[in-house]
């Protein structure tokens, strides 16, 4: 961060000791009825990276991060975040990883301030004046600070989202869809801050559709279709060997469609 020293949840610090991947999936399966959300996705992503998951429309990637949440349980298969199974540990999970749900908006009865001080108190945070700052300067939101949130627009209610994921500087942000209803210039700044996040060591795991956006900040990505892993590896070695991303992901998805 820039105006808070990384100071890391100290409960956060003590359960990461020893654990260098943060998040371990193995063959993690969730059916909804006769719809197979996900399908066997086996990844890793180690301390200090910022993975992306892409895939289109109704890919599974919203159940991926539900379920490495501890929001929704697997069919089959497991995982462990931060060294903790999510089907036994999940409150715990919540506890430490710090999460922007999909299309999630704050309390409508709340003011943006108001809803920042709600998460510190749940979260037991000190410095909450500070930290509150820290993220209404960042994400140049200060004059909405006593506006209701429902009254808010689209985009300051991302910035609140994004600004209450990480208050308690979780040592891991699980985050979906994270610049979608945000323009340019806060792209810009989003797009920084990860980048300076994982660089002081946090790890990001984000879903996007913006293949852009995860070619340019991210380190590796997993393209998922129907549920099921098709790819993952280093954005580098993609973009090294001359391939763009989205030449990639198309022909990538379509083959698998046509599959
Ligand atoms: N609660 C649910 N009940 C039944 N089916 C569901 C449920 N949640 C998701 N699905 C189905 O699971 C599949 C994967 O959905 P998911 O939301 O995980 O995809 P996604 O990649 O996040 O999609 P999008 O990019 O459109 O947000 C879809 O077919 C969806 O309709």
């Amino acid at each position: 961060m820039h105006l808070l020293p990384m100071l890391f949840h100290r409960k956060a610090r003590r359960s990461v000791i020893g654990v260098r991947q943060m998040i371990e999936a193995d063959d993690l399966t969730k059916d909804y009825g006769d719809v197979t959300a996900v399908n066997g996705v086996s990844l890793c992503v180690a301390k200090g990276e910022l993975f992306g998951l892409l895939g289109p429309n109704g890919s599974g990637k919203t159940t991926m991060i539900r379920m490495l949440t501890g929001q929704v349980r697997p069919t089959s298969g497991s995982a462990r975040v931060m060294g903790l199974d999510v089907v036994k540990d999940p409150i715990r999970v919540r506890e430490l990883v710090g999460i922007i749900p999909e299309q999630e908006t704050p309390p409508s009865f709340l003011t943006a301030e108001e809803y920042l001080r709600f998460v510190a108190r749940i979260r037991n945070l000190d410095r909450v004046d500070e930290r509150c700052d820290h993220w209404f300067d960042l994400l140049e939101f200060r004059e909405k600070r006593d506006v209701l949130c429902k009254d808010l627009s689209r985009g300051t209610r991302q910035k609140l989202m994004f600004a209450q994921a990480f208050l308690h500087e979780p040592r891991l942000a699980l985050i979906d869809e994270p610049l979608i209803n945000l323009d340019p210039i806060m792209q810009r700044t989003v797009k920084d801050f990860l980048r300076s996040y994982v660089r002081d060591g946090g790890t990001v795991f984000l879903s996007t559709h913006i293949l852009e956006i995860a070619e340019e900040i991210c380190d590796r990505i997993g393209i998922i279709h129907n549920g099921r892993l098709l790819h993952a590896g280093q954005v580098d070695d993609l973009t090294g060997s001359g391939r763009h991303l989205e030449s990639f992901f198309l022909d990538l998805v379509r083959g698998d469609a046509g599959a």
